[in-house]
């Protein structure tokens, strides 16, 4: 038997999504967005230049197919990204409606959103009264602080010492189906803020709102930082995903990073976490030698998105690029005849876009070990119905595999 591994590189989108008209950063239209093209012209440009410099260098994954899937997905310059494939690549369409982490998960691993998600657009007084009402209750306080869209560093600088004067959380969301909380890690204590983050998520659940988010930060006197205590409560996905198909077949099922809590802890043997994605490729390159046969890795690397994507930093984007490919690399070597891996993204975060929003992007799919092939345009489902069928576990739902697609198997 042979394994599957699912890595996602969160927002490391592609362009050319046919719905990018539709969705939005600070008014403007998503259309023409191109995360992976965006910042390998910008590395060209000289525009990528703190901590590092030159062209865009990730050899390995464009090995795989990274440039030819960007220049597939919507016709632009990938300056640096130009080798000619030796990996089985094409570019992915999302059908979900929202442009978020679970949508695009979830949709990956064999399950598009069947729902509309609720969202707060209100820019300022987001939350209904009531709502405000009920989150104060349940955290023992008389108000709360933010209650407006905001990006989650800027406001704990604004409010972060306002919170530890009055004790009252930071709540505030985005053009996600999002309600977070910040809070501080001892003024406020980081089991209370956990315990309040899962009071409070069956009734925003209920409203369709995908995940009550946890934001930990330390610090005083202004200067307040994020600490890696993150925890997401989301939603359970609407119907079983690769994850509970290969679970329920007897797998062995790994997920790495923020995965258990995207896929609310269902269909998962094994949890690795770590304070960042340095340890979470540690855990990666272990189970590369390691997972036992039959076994399914699905990985979440979180660190382009939150830390350089929102963040609208493309000297920071374009290192965690050429970070990742330098990961990927001793990973891949890591591969025994007969593994299936794919690399792919589950939306975009183009850091040199309006807003501190995600975009709506088409996004690679990669794969190791079926030797060189030009898959197309694919679905999201399909990355699914393709691992299930190399795992031989029965997939659910409307994904085409394309180990038959494309005639190859991989090597048992
Ligand atoms: O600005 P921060 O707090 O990182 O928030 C971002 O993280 C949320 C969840 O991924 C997104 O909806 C976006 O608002
Ligand atoms: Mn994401
Ligand atoms: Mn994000």
């Amino acid at each position: 038997m042979s394994r599957a591994f699912l890595i996602v590189m969160d927002s490391v989108g592609i362009g050319g999504a046919r719905d990018a008209a539709s969705f939005f950063n600070d008014g403007r239209p998503d259309t023409g967005a191109n995360t992976v093209a965006h910042v390998a012209q910008a590395c060209a440009e000289g525009r990528a230049e703190e901590g590092r410099s030159g062209f865009l260098h990730m050899p390995a994954l464009d090995r795989l197919g990274l440039g030819a899937a960007v220049r597939l997905a919507s016709g632009a310059a990938t300056p640096g990204l130009e080798a000619v494939p030796e990996g089985a690549w094409g570019a992915a369409n999302e059908v979900s409606k929202g442009k978020d982490t679970p949508s695009g998960h979830w949709e990956l691993a064999g399950v598009p959103v069947p729902w509309d998600w609720g969202y707060f657009p209100d820019r300022q007084n987001s939350f209904p009264p009531d709502l405000v009402a009920f989150v104060a209750q349940a955290a023992g306080t008389d108000g709360l602080l933010g209650n407006c869209h905001a990006s989650g560093t800027n406001i704990i600088e604004e409010l972060g010492d306002a919170h530890i004067r009055s004790g009252w959380p930071i709540c505030y969301t985005s053009v996600d189906s999002v309600f977070q909380i910040a809070a501080h890690e001892t003024h406020f204590g980081l089991d209370r803020l956990l315990q309040l983050c899962q009071d409070i998520a069956p009734r925003l659940h209920a409203m369709k709102i995908g995940r009550v988010i946890a934001r930990p930060f330390t610090g005083e006197n202004g200067q307040f930082f994020r600490t890696p205590n993150r925890r997401d409560f989301a939603i359970e996905p609407p119907a079983p995903t690769l994850l509970d198909w290969a679970y329920e077949a007897g797998r062995v099922t790994h997920a790495i990073g923020k995965i258990g809590d995207i896929f609310s802890h269902r269909g998962i043997t094994h949890l690795h976490k770590g304070k960042g994605d340095a340890d979470l490729m540690e855990h990666l390159l272990r189970l590369g030698a390691e997972a036992e046969d039959g076994s399914l890795t699905f990985a979440n690397f979180v660190e382009f998105d939150s830390l350089w994507g929102h963040r609208r930093n493309v000297s920071g984007y374009a290192r965690a690029l050429e970070w990742f490919d330098q990961g990927a690399a001793r990973f891949l070597k890591t591969l025994r005849p007969g593994d299936l891996a794919i690399f792919t993204a589950d939306h975009g975060n183009d850091p040199t876009w309006a807003g501190t929003d995600h975009t709506r992007e088409r996004v690679p799919v990669l794969a190791a070990g079926l030797g060189a092939a030009r898959l197309g345009q694919l679905a999201f489902v399909d990355v699914a119905a393709t691992l299930a069928a190399h795992l031989g576990v029965p997939a659910q739902g409307a994904g085409r595999s394309f180990l038959t697609q494309t005639g190859l198997k991989a090597v048992l």
